[in-house]
């Protein structure tokens, strides 16, 4: 089965960043994810990530960058993952039909369990905030 673009938020906040634990009963059940969803047809990877984040979590975000998509492939399905760094405009995320939310730092994901095709993910974003950590000053302003 192909499902198409989903996209997900990598939500930053205080050197930390959000996951959320798939429920029992679901495709990758209780793996950590970033929350996110399935493009709907017509629709931008902006708008599904809105939209899916407002259901999900109850939150507005901005979108700081969008890291290199993945296609990836499970026994049953095939996706291209699209993730997005974000930050939070408006609200407070709540768990609705995850089980569980965290704020983690990047030192700590080795210790959860995400999804194969979230790994590229993880890595890659483990590169730019090493680079560039998040919150830093913009290099472009700094005084000479
Ligand atoms: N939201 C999200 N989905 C991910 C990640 N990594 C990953 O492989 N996926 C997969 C799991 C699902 O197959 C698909 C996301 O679709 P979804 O969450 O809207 O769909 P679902 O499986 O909950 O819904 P359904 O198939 O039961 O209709 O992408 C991730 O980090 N975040």
């Amino acid at each position: 089965m192909v499902i198409g673009d989903v996209v997900c938020a990598i939500i930053e906040r205080d050197g930390r960043f959000l996951i959320a634990r798939r429920p029992e009963g679901k495709h990758l059940a209780r793996k950590w994810e970033f929350p996110g969803g399935k493009v709907e047809a017509g629709e931008s990877e902006a708008a599904a990530l809105d939209r899916e984040l407002q259901e999900e979590l109850g939150v507005r975000v901005e979108i700081i960058e969008r890291l290199t998509p993945v296609e990836h492939s499970y026994p049953d399905r095939s996706l291209r993952l699209i993730a997005f760094r974000c930050r939070i405009v408006d609200g407070v995320p709540d768990a609705g039909e995850h089980e569980e939310l965290r704020w983690i730092e990047i030192d700590e994901a080795g210790a959860y369990d995400f999804p194969e095709a979230d790994l590229p993910i993880l890595a890659e974003y483990r590169l730019k905030i090493a680079a560039v950590p998040p919150g830093a000053p913009d290099q472009l302003h700094k005084a000479d």
